[in-house]
């Protein structure tokens, strides 16, 4: 691979809270225009995988590369203009705006530094958003509390592509989803979205779904990874899903 195709790269990662080692010495490497699924059972290290990558809280040690740039324990605001855009579990919107008052506070917001980072020849604006998300230009006028659980989802996707990244990262999207809103919202405008050329990186526990969009899946257990393959390969393993997916 490379190194203008490596997006991110994790060198003997590790990482955690107060002392407590969460994440074991993880080694990886994203390219542009993959799909990652970040998948293994509650508490696994998931959600401290990718705040390790934004620097929101754990202690880190080892190597984080974003397109070259050695960003290890740099300020989230300044690896987020590299490019990359974190939609939270959670979906971290603020209920009382209406949902075009969002879309448009988005973007205002600071832009990656330099030239657009943006996949696709054309930058995201509210129009391009309102035509990728018919439902939230339907919703435009709604206060952000009042959406579904799957229109909010919408809401903190279209916010993330409003930043121009060109790589997204979510955390459990399909949480409280009902299973209708998980087939719209992310096999349908995450698979689009991949084929436009935007990378993506989901840490979920819906792996059915998961490996339905993904192009490559890692699976953590305890802190360490156990699995880095195609979902494939992945599907095929019983034993492993047995053992680091299974309820
Ligand atoms: N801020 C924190 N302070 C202390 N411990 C934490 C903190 N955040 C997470 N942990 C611990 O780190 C471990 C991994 O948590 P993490 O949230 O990364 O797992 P996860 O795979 O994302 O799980 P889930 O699917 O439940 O979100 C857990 O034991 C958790 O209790």
């Amino acid at each position: 691979m490379s190194n203008t195709d490596q997006l991110v790269r994790f060198e003997s990662v590790s990482a955690g809270y107060g002392g407590v080692t969460v994440l074991d010495r993880i080694d990886l490497s994203l390219a542009r225009g993959e799909v990652l699924a970040v998948l293994g059972r509650n508490g696994a290290g998931k959600t401290t995988l990718l705040n390790a990558l934004f620097n929101l809280g754990p202690e880190l040690s080892g190597r984080i590369t974003v397109k070259g740039e050695s960003v290890t324990n740099w300020p989230t605001h300044r690896i987020a203009r590299l490019g990359l855009a974190l939609v939270p579990q959670g979906r971290g919107v603020f209920h009382t705006l209406a949902v075009h008052e969002s879309l448009r506070l988005a973007t205002l917001a600071r832009k990656p530094a330099g030239r657009s980072v943006s996949p696709s020849a054309s930058p995201w604006t509210l129009d391009r958003v309102y035509r990728e998300f018919p439902r939230l230009h339907e919703r435009r006028l709604a206060s952000s509390g009042a959406l579904s659980g799957g229109e909010r989802q919408m809401l903190a996707l279209a916010r993330a592509l409003l930043t121009q990244a060109d790589t997204i990262v979510l955390d459990e999207p399909s949480e409280g989803l009902a299973p209708l809103a998980v087939e719209e919202v992310l096999v349908h405008h995450v698979s689009r979205l991949a084929a436009e050329g935007l990378t993506v990186v989901l840490a979920e526990q819906n792996v059915a779904m998961a490996l339905r969009v993904a192009t490559r899946a890692l699976v953590l257990s305890a802190g360490r990874m156990v699995f880095d393959g195609t979902p494939a390969a992945l599907a095929a393993d019983h034993a492993l899903h047995q053992e680091h997916l299974g309820v």
